[in-house]
């Protein structure tokens, strides 16, 4: 017999970071908003985080498993949540995964993740030591 329990809703991992509503200036020609798009929001949702874990400027150094789920349309909000993973020397990882709410008030769904590493930058732009805690 087979189990008809419904699968519980995932849950995005993380703390909620950015919210913003995808736009038509966003669209590709086939009418869906760039992947461009969202990984920028992405990346500025991540810069947040690992900014604030270093106290000071950050660059992005790496996005890996960069996963594209679902498409974003035009009225989607795009909801970012970040999770800092790894804080290393002078680098912080911080796992994101991108969520849309359909037409502002419809279903939720993860429609992107990836691993961004982003560095600490001293004044010079050389990196610098995080420091613990
Ligand atoms: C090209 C663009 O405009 S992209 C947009 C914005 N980003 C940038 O401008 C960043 C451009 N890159 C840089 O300026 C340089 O790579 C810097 C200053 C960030 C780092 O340079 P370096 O000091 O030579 O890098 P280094 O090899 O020592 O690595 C620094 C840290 O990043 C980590 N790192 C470097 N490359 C990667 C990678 N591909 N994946 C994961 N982590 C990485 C290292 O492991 C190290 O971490 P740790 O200190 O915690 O162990």
């Amino acid at each position: 017999m087979t189990d008809k329990t419904p699968e519980p809703e995932a849950e995005p991992e993380g703390e909620l970071t950015l919210r913003t509503l995808a736009m038509p200036a966003d669209t590709n020609t086939a009418g869906d908003i760039f992947g461009g798009w969202v990984l920028s929001q992405m990346d500025i949702a991540g810069g947040m985080v690992a900014g604030e874990r270093a106290q000071g400027r950050v660059a992005t150094v790496a996005v890996d498993a960069m996963k594209f789920i679902r498409p974003v349309k035009v009225g989607d909000v795009l909801c970012v949540y970040c999770d800092v993973v790894r804080v290393g020397r002078t680098s912080i990882a911080v796992e994101i995964e991108a969520w849309v709410k359909r037409d502002r008030i419809g279903s939720r769904e993860k429609v992107t993740e990836a691993l961004f590493t982003f560095v600490a930058l001293d004044a010079d732009g050389k990196a610098r030591e995080v420091s613990a805690s």
